[in-house]
């Protein structure tokens, strides 16, 4: 099921626009969004997880308006969010944040509670689950982001340049995690460069999507994307094969 932007404008300040009239059928489960910096792909993530609101024109997914109110909450539930940065909640252990996070989403306390604990297993953070969150690593708070997904049982989690600032380590280990993630929930990934989605799950990139100062240059397979990309070298490369 597309998320699908119809005519959709956006600017953060009156000035400068980011998005003017965008259509755009996004399929989650197979599709990377690729753009230089700046290109709008945290925006069109934000937008598509209702944490944004366009200043005109609509996004839909399942039927639902992000627009319209008495939609909000049920769209909110069905999408999930892993931001650029995760941050941690000063004062909160690992288990209270992923378990707040499920509360921000309608759960009940104790739904929450017990579903945390299982979020964070997931993601390989079951013996940091009583730690203070701000105590984490950046790596190990990008995985209490997923957690913070997985707890509300989202069908759909946009993941916004997630291997962005990672070492080499804890990046080839949520490259995996991501891999495993693939497998069982729709996914959509944003990043500049399609290599530094390289090794993740080739099958779920069967669709690419370059943005370009919020315009859709190329929606397509991912051999196809790499003229509408940066010309950097290792990115064509991997595309190209
Ligand atoms: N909170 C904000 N306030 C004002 N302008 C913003 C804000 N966030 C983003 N922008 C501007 O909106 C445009 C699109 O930014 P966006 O973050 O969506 O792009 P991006 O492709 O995700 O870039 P990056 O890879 O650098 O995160 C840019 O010109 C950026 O400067």
């Amino acid at each position: 099921m597309p998320f699908l932007f119809d005519a959709c404008s956006f600017r953060y300040s009156r000035r400068i626009p980011v998005l003017e009239q965008l259509n755009l059928k996004l399929r989650p489960g197979c599709s990377a969004l690729l753009g230089p910096g700046g290109a709008g792909k945290s925006t069109v993530l934000g937008l598509a997880a209702a944490a944004l609101v366009p200043r005109s024109g609509s996004v839909r997914y399942r039927g639902l308006d992000a627009c319209e109110e008495r939609d909000r909450h049920r769209y909110r539930q069905s999408v999930g969010l892993l931001p650029q940065e995760s941050r941690p909640i000063p004062g909160l252990t690992v288990r209270e944040q992923v378990s707040y996070a499920g509360g921000l989403k309608g759960m009940t306390r104790a739904d929450a509670w017990e579903r945390a604990e299982w979020a964070l297993d997931r993601v390989g953070l079951r013996g940091l689950r009583d730690r203070r969150s701000h105590l984490l690593s950046r790596a190990q708070l990008r995985r209490v982001g997923v957690a913070e997904v997985l707890v509300h049982d989202a069908d759909v989690i946009l993941m916004d340049e997630p291997m962005a600032g990672l070492d080499a380590e804890p990046a080839a280990q949520f490259r995996s995690l991501m891999g495993d993630l693939g497998s069982e929930l729709s996914v959509v990934v944003s990043a500049a460069r399609i290599d530094d989605l390289d090794g993740v799950n080739g099958a779920l990139y069967d669709e690419v999507v370059v943005l370009d100062q919020g315009t859709l240059r190329y929606q397509g397979p991912a051999k196809g994307a790499a003229k509408f990309l940066p010309p950097v070298t290792e990115a064509r490369r991997t595309l190209c094969g």
